[in-house]
């Protein structure tokens, strides 16, 4: 086999991170092997370049693919370095990330092996995973009313719906409860999260999706239910469960990211894979005035955006 490249000159806007169970993309022509150093540490695992040929023109758009919990699975919930991961497909041009979940279902009609393209989150994380960009003195507040990215759903929703023939189960909407974990949840919190409107929970929501928001990337979490979580009759969840239904609905799950790389890699969708709708918030986000910015911090909010924010008054 011919050895990849660890470099690669063209800007990548697009990103899929892939999480429990789906650890890489086979089936794409890897083309090159990047591992990325940012000022938050090192990604979760060397970020993978996959040429997807557009389905339109025929190009070969390249992809950016990064394994959540790392190569083998060696990272738990609270250890992924979510702020190196959304720093680092952000540094290689990064406008879209389409993540990937392994979910237990709060609801008797969301069944293991459904898919879900969830459009809320409650967040149940305590405070352990390092959650902003903006942070020792450069307070910034971005908003978050709807977690996810509305358009970008859209293309995913109809993605999923377009493989129904082929065995995918979609539910179009859903809450996400993101437990802090490792250990999965009491009878009773799962009984709570039900109360309070939950669809189904994971580990990994948070803070990923509020960074890739901070770094204003579009982003749209597909959610494979593996298990009823331990509020129904059937066995308590397990990773031997969890592992069994993803191995055993892993074609659906590749089948459903690829199709959702053939839509996005259309021109039409040009606009939104650049999310110039997130364009420049954050730059405007800001609450600290020049003069009480943070040198330190300055710098490394300058690697995240190139040219948004002055030096402060120190350094002139
Ligand atoms: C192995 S079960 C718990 C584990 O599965 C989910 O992982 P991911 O979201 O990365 O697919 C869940 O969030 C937990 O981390
Ligand atoms: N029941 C569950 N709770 C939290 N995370 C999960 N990931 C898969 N199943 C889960």
């Amino acid at each position: 086999m011919a050895a990849v490249a660890d470099t690669y000159a063209d800007p990548v806007h697009i990103a899929v991170i892939g999480g429990t169970g789906l650890q890489h993309l086979p089936h794409f022509e890897h083309v090159a092997t990047l591992n990325v150093s940012t000022p938050w540490g090192a990604p979760s695992s060397p970020i993978s370049i996959l040429h997807h040929p557009s389905p339109t023109s025929g190009r070969q758009v390249p992809i950016a693919f990064l394994s959540r919990h790392g190569l083998h699975h060696e990272l738990a919930p609270h250890e992924v370095p979510n702020r190196a991961n959304i720093a680092a497909l952000r540094s290689l041009g990064v406008r879209t990330i389409i993540a990937f979940s392994a979910v237990g279902s709060l609801r008797e009609e969301i069944k293991p092996r459904d898919f879900v393209v969830p459009d809320q989150i409650i967040d149940r994380t305590k405070g352990v995973r390092p959650f902003t960009f903006f942070e020792g003195g450069f307070v910034g507040h971005v908003g978050f009313g709807d977690p996810f990215d509305e358009g970008l759903a859209k293309v995913v929703r109809k993605c999923g719906h377009s493989l129904e023939g082929e065995g995918v189960r979609l539910h179009d909407k859903g809450v996400v409860i993101c437990m802090e974990g490792p250990q999965f949840s009491t009878r009773a919190e799962s009984n709570m999260y039900r109360s309070w409107g939950g669809s189904v929970i994971n580990m990994s929501a948070l803070p990923e999706a509020k960074l890739a928001r901070e770094a204003e990337i579009a982003y749209q979490m597909i959610c494979m239910s593996t298990d009823y979580d331990c509020w129904h009759e059937t066995e308590d969840v397990n990773v031997a469960m969890v592992m069994a239904n993803m191995t055993a609905n892993a074609k659906n799950a590749r089948h459903f990211v690829g199709a959702v790389l053939d839509e996005l890699t259309k021109e039409e969708h040009g606009q939104q894979v650049l999310a110039k709708h997130l364009e420049g918030q954050s730059k405007f986000c800001v609450s600290t005035n020049e003069a009480g910015r943070k040198k330190e911090a300055v710098e490394k909010l300058n690697w995240l955006f190139p040219g948004y924010f002055e030096t402060t008054k120190d350094d002139l």
